[in-house]
């Protein structure tokens, strides 16, 4: 292989996706770990320090960047799976420095939405709340469902979590709803049950209800029902390793390397793996 790796820098190296995010990136033979990035200010991340370096001496030396200034190292893309503000932080970085960013975090609020979005006039962004190739198809079949049965039937969206789950619905169901709302044309933001307690009343027509579980060690569960008279469609994705979702960012994170500015967010993301197999 001729072709130059990939420098890819972690931000969040001490998280659930970041551990597994820095164990992919070493594994791929089209990426290079330049380093990772870890939260300053906490004390979770001072003390697995040393035990994450000891799990990657055979390795090579991680660099752990402490500073922003520390940031500016020859990298081409950074993968950011944290929280909201600090991706928001980490695209100023992104911007000032004119590198490329892989962005899986979820929650955002619409202000920060709208930042991520603008960035794009400067920098190339691959946003998606989840990297499963999985997922990606089940978006199109979601969709593909919902064009031909919506108008009659209720939608439901039930996700599982892990019990440290910060946010809800995931960003994944929410992206799943918003899919089925433009391609039926509903307004997401009116059609939809987040919430039923009490003497709700019938289900209404064209609206899609969520149920949100948390619990254990839940890696992540989306089921989008379908329920008719008599009869219910049911279609399921699990995830069973954090690996899948790290895996399809490295990949992201190869095919955005040398992109322009853009923004593209989740459904353009399977069109880009299978550009990526066919060239494999
Ligand atoms: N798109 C996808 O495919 C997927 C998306 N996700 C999303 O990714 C995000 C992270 O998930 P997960 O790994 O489970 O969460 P974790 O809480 O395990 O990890 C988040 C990490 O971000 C770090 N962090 C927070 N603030 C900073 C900062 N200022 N500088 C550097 N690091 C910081 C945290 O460090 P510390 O704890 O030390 O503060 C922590 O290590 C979530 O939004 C989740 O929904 C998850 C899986 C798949
Ligand atoms: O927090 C998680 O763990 C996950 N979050 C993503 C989401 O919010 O959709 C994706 C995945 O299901 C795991």
């Amino acid at each position: 292989m001729n072709q130059e790796k990939t420098k890819i820098i972690i931000s969040g190296a001490f998280g659930r996706m970041g551990k597994i995010l820095i164990k992919e990136t070493i594994k791929n033979q089209e990426t290079s770990l330049i380093g990772a990035i870890i939260n300053e200010n906490s004390k979770k991340a001072k003390e697995q320090q040393s035990e994450i370096k000891k799990d990657f001496l055979n390795y090579f030396f991680l660099k752990i960047l402490k500073n922003n200034h520390e940031r500016n190292l020859l990298y081409d893309v950074l993968i950011d799976f944290t929280t909201p503000q600090n991706t928001i932080n980490n695209l100023k970085y992104c911007i000032k420095n004119q590198k490329n960013i892989i962005i899986g975090t979820t929650g955002f609020n619409e202000q920060q939405l709208k930042t991520i979005k603008s960035a794009a006039k400067n920098i190339a962004i691959l946003f998606s709340p989840n990297f499963s190739i999985g997922i990606n198809l089940l978006y199109n079949i979601t969709k593909y469902i919902a064009s031909i049965i919506g108008k009659y039937v209720d939608i439901e969206i039930i996700e599982y979590h892990h019990r440290n789950k910060v946010d809800a619905p995931s960003g994944t169901a929410l992206q799943i709803g918003k899919n089925i709302s433009e391609s039926m044309g509903w307004n997401f933001n009116k059609d939809t049950i987040f919430q039923r307690y009490g003497i709700v009343g019938p289900r209404k027509k064209n609206k899609i209800g969520y149920s949100v579980v948390r619990g254990g060690d839940i890696i992540g569960e989306h089921k989008i029902l379908f329920a008719d008279l008599g009869e219910q469609i049911e279609i399921i994705h699990k995830a069973t390793n954090r690996s899948a979702f790290a895996r399809g960012a490295i990949k992201a994170a190869i095919w955005i390397k040398n992109k322009k500015m853009d923004y593209l967010i989740c459904q353009t993301y399977l069109k880009i793996f299978l550009l990526l197999k066919k060239i494999k």
